[in-house]
């Protein structure tokens, strides 16, 4: 029944008891009571449903915000109400503080003009500050290319004069870019002023297992000195044992990461905890925030955005990688200076281009090369000058700076404070350590290499493993070999049978020879552990462990291999004894 009354309703009436909802907004005015009805009813006028949404929604909004207003200022009435004269004076003492603040902040950053956005400026002086703060030393982080434009006196000066007695130690990062004797003569001038460390960081991109080579750098091959393992951690381990060890008992401490952007400051961290923690990237500001990382039970890392002293736009800021190269407003300035400082042969046969007399025919004949273009199909310089820039803060362009021929101390040192801080992290030692990071990159002498090896290392390590030697006596015919008491020489060999890949140095013997194969000596790699700071000790043995285990599966593999070719080169199959009974 209700159901058919409901139906029966004519639209707009309204059932007893319910109330009509009425918007706020004008309804159409009635005259005497009856509904306005236009004045020419015979004229048919067609509404857009749309239209008629439009408008509700409109009025609605209005409404709205007219309701919001109100609230507004009936709130603001009773804050006045209650406001007394106590809490205004409160509230105008906190915001001068406030003001006093920002004021003596924008002050100091105007000592670091980093960026020319101000809010990222902020952010990262912000970050730095906390970095030194929380730290009982300092890394500073050269790039070993051009250590004195990179070094940031500023810096060093806010973290002597921070409270706590903060250390400063400086990492001369990148070496591998630059010759062995120009590190070694950096190496000199700078200890003369602070412990300096020479230091390669791991270039890469995997997650876990960053390589880490313990040899000494100075007589690495070529190869091995651009492989991507890192050079010079234990030394920098040692350096940062021998603070924690100062007192009787061994302290915990802090170590703050700070330098100019790209320096290799993440690389650095990554490097010595071995895996991935922080980001790296070729472009300045990867870093935005402190980030902690727990190197062991004694040391943490905590990494820094980089900070630039100096305006974005001067041309050693960009030469340093401090700003975006995709970002400079004008590239070709910097690829001019490029050209003054370098080898022009070197560039022009990197990027296959000869005869041009200024920087803007070198542009266009590298625009050329590459293929950039710019719209209407001209070569764009400024395309070619941001490839340039690109390869030149990645070491595409080879480039270095030798050091000063004499020394000055710089005017925030003192005798005294290169005394004590010699003394703290017994440079001595760090010298001695130093020598050995160059002599490793100088030896080649690969089979150092402490857990994984990447396939340039291993193909070093392989070339000097006795199961090469006898996988090489196999390959040649007449070569006579012993493994323990037993001698044989192969007849029948067939290294494709046995998995080995073609490597390009031939080192095969060329006559009959005598292969003596004992089992590898790990003895120098325990020695080599047992000198290691007694904090590395756990994660050196548990990587030596590792590599054992992995070279073990290796050389099974290898082994089970070598037997079934021995077997059938000696005949000493089934067959082999038909003919003895026969
Ligand atoms: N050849 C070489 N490249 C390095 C070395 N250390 C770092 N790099 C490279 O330098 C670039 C910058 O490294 P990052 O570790 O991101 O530098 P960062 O100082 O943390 O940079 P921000 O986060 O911008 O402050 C990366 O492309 C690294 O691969 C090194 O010892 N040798």
């Amino acid at each position: 029944m209700m159901k058919l009354r409901h139906k029966n309703k004519k639209p707009g009436e309204v059932s007893k008891g319910h109330k009509k909802i009425s918007w706020p907004y004008p309804q159409p005015a009635k005259q005497n009571g009856k509904k306005a009805t236009s004045k020419v009813p015979s004229a048919p006028h067609f509404v857009h449903p749309n239209d008629h949404a439009n408008r509700e929604a409109e009025l609605k909004k209005k409404w709205v915000e007219e309701m919001r207003e109100k609230q507004q200022a009936a709130r603001e009435q009773e804050r006045q109400k209650r406001r007394t004269i106590e809490s205004y004076c409160q509230d105008v003492l906190r915001r001068q503080e406030e003001f006093e603040h920002k004021e003596e902040v924008l002050q100091e950053l105007n000592m670091f003009p980093q960026l020319d956005d101000e809010a990222t400026r902020k952010a990262y002086y912000k970050e730095f500050r906390k970095v030194v703060e929380y730290s009982d030393v300092i890394l500073e982080v050269l790039d070993a290319r051009d250590p004195l434009g990179c070094r940031c006196f500023q810096m060093e000066e806010a973290v002597l004069r921070a409270q706590g007695n903060k250390k400063l130690v400086l990492v001369l990062n990148k070496i591998d870019l630059v010759p062995k004797e120009v590190v070694e003569k950096w190496l000199d001038y700078l200890r003369n002023e602070l412990p300096t460390v020479a230091f390669k960081a791991s270039t890469q991109h995997q997650v876990k297992n960053l390589n880490r080579c313990s040899v000494p750098v100075g007589q690495a091959s070529e190869s091995l000195l651009k492989s991507k393992a890192c050079f010079g951690a234990e030394n920098l381990m040692r350096v940062l044992g021998n603070y924690c060890r100062l007192g009787e008992v061994r302290t915990h401490i802090r170590v703050g990461v700070v330098g100019l952007p790209n320096v290799g400051k993440s690389s650095l961290i990554n490097s010595l905890k071995r895996s991935r923690a922080c980001s790296v990237g070729a472009v300045p500001g990867i870093t935005k925030f402190m980030q902690e990382v727990y190197l062991d039970k004694f040391i943490r890392l905590l990494d820094a955005p980089g900070i630039v002293p100096g305006p974005n736009s001067e041309v050693g800021t960009i030469l340093r990688n401090c700003v975006h190269v995709q970002k400079l407003a004008d590239p070709v300035t910097p690829v001019e200076t490029i050209l003054q400082r370098c080898n022009l042969e070197e560039i022009s046969n990197y990027y296959g281009v000869s005869g041009f007399q200024t920087t803007e025919h070198f542009l266009t004949a590298v625009a050329h090369r590459l293929g950039k273009k710019k719209k209407g199909g001209l070569y764009s310089q400024e395309q070619a000058a941001k490839a340039v820039l690109a390869d030149w803060v990645s070491g595409k362009i080879s480039f270095y700076i030798p050091p000063p021929a004499t020394h000055t101390l710089p005017t925030h040192l003192s005798a005294e404070i290169v005394k004590e801080m010699t003394e703290v992290f017994d440079i001595e030692d760090t010298e001695q350590a130093n020598e050995d990071t160059m002599e490793c990159l100088a030896t080649g002498e690969s089979d150092e290499l402490l857990g994984d090896t990447d396939p340039l290392e291993m193909e070093i390590k392989l070339l000097h493993s006795p199961m090469t030697k006898i996988a090489d006596a196999i390959e040649n015919k007449t070569t006579v070999y012993k493994i323990g008491d037993l001698t044989g020489y192969c007849t029948n060999p067939n290294r494709h049978q046995m998995g080995w890949a073609k490597r390009n140095v031939d080192h095969r013997p060329k006559s009959n020879s005598m292969v003596d194969v004992c089992s590898v000596d790990r003895r120098s790699v325990l020695q080599r552990i047992m000198e290691t700071d007694p904090l590395q000790q756990g994660q050196a043995l548990a990587s030596a462990l590792k590599n054992k285990k992995k070279m073990q599966k290796r050389a099974d593999k290898i082994a089970s291999k070598l037997s079934d070719s021995m077997m059938s080169a000696l005949d000493l199959s089934g067959n082999a004894d038909d003919g003895v009974g026969d």
